[in-house]
């Protein structure tokens, strides 16, 4: 497991992007397969109807078969649509399989914007959001556009808010030991990976309940 202690955020960010990307194509597949088996089970993915993915990008862990499986389970599904630039919000929209994606300016896929198609992140049920790093606590590393930080911005101002469920997905190379938090960072309930669960709550999180109260003002 990596040592943050002297590291920059900019030095790690650099440091676990090589690391994904060093990860052999047979290997990134295999690892995709067993972040499925973690997942696919579980209440929190077996119960939400609404969830929202990503397609993989920069070797990061590929949600693929979830989103398969969450289309033939008949789910709602949503990708990550970045707002024209010089904007800096980003939206959840839904999707459909066999959609036609087009690239947006990080040059990852994405469907085109869609307003008809879009949904309130509080509306979301489950978030599968793509790691650059992560601890044991929550704590997340991200690509550094804050992109998902902002979206996320209601939830420092409603702390009791427990929608959508945050679950970061990571490869098992990703960990470090310790994140800072920031004053806008929202922690995760948990990060899935390849190898295992990392939730700060374990016992609500086999159950599949969040440690969090409902918020009335979200629901
Ligand atoms: N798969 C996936 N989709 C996603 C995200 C993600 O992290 N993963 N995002 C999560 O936020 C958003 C895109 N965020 C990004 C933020 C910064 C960079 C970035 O720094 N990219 C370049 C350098 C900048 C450039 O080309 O202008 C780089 O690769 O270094 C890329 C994506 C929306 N969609
Ligand atoms: N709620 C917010 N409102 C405005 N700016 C924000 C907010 N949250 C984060 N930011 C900005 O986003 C930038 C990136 O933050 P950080 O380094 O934590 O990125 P990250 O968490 O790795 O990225 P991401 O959220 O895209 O995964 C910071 O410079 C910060 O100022």
């Amino acid at each position: 497991m990596i040592e943050t202690a002297g590291l920059s955020r900019a030095q790690l960010r650099r440091l676990l992007r090589e690391r994904r990307r060093a990860l052999a194509p047979q290997r990134q597949r295999q690892a995709a397969r067993r972040l499925y088996r973690q997942l696919a089970q579980h209440p929190l993915f077996r119960r939400c109807r609404h969830v929202a993915l990503y397609l993989p990008n920069d070797g990061e862990i590929d949600p693929g078969l979830l989103l398969d499986a969450a289309q033939r389970r008949g789910k709602a599904t949503y990708l990550p649509v970045l707002n024209a630039w010089p904007a800096t919000r980003m939206v959840f929209q839904r999707i459909h399989p066999g959609e036609a994606l087009h690239l947006n300016r990080f040059r990852i896929r994405e469907p085109r914007p869609n307003r008809a198609r879009q949904r309130k992140v509080w509306t979301l049920d489950l978030l599968l959001m793509p790691l650059v790093g992560f601890d044991c606590e929550g704590g997340r590393l991200g690509m550094g556009g804050g992109f998902y930080d902002r979206s996320l911005a209601y939830r420092t101002r409603h702390k009791y808010c427990r929608k959508p469920a945050l679950l970061g997905l990571a490869h098992e190379c990703q960990k470090v030991d310790r994140l800072a938090l920031a004053s806008w960072d929202v922690p995760l309930e948990a990060t899935v990976t390849d190898k295992a669960w990392y939730a700060a709550d374990r016992k609500m999180m086999r159950r599949g309940q969040l440690h969090r109260d409902p918020c009335g003002a979200c629901e």
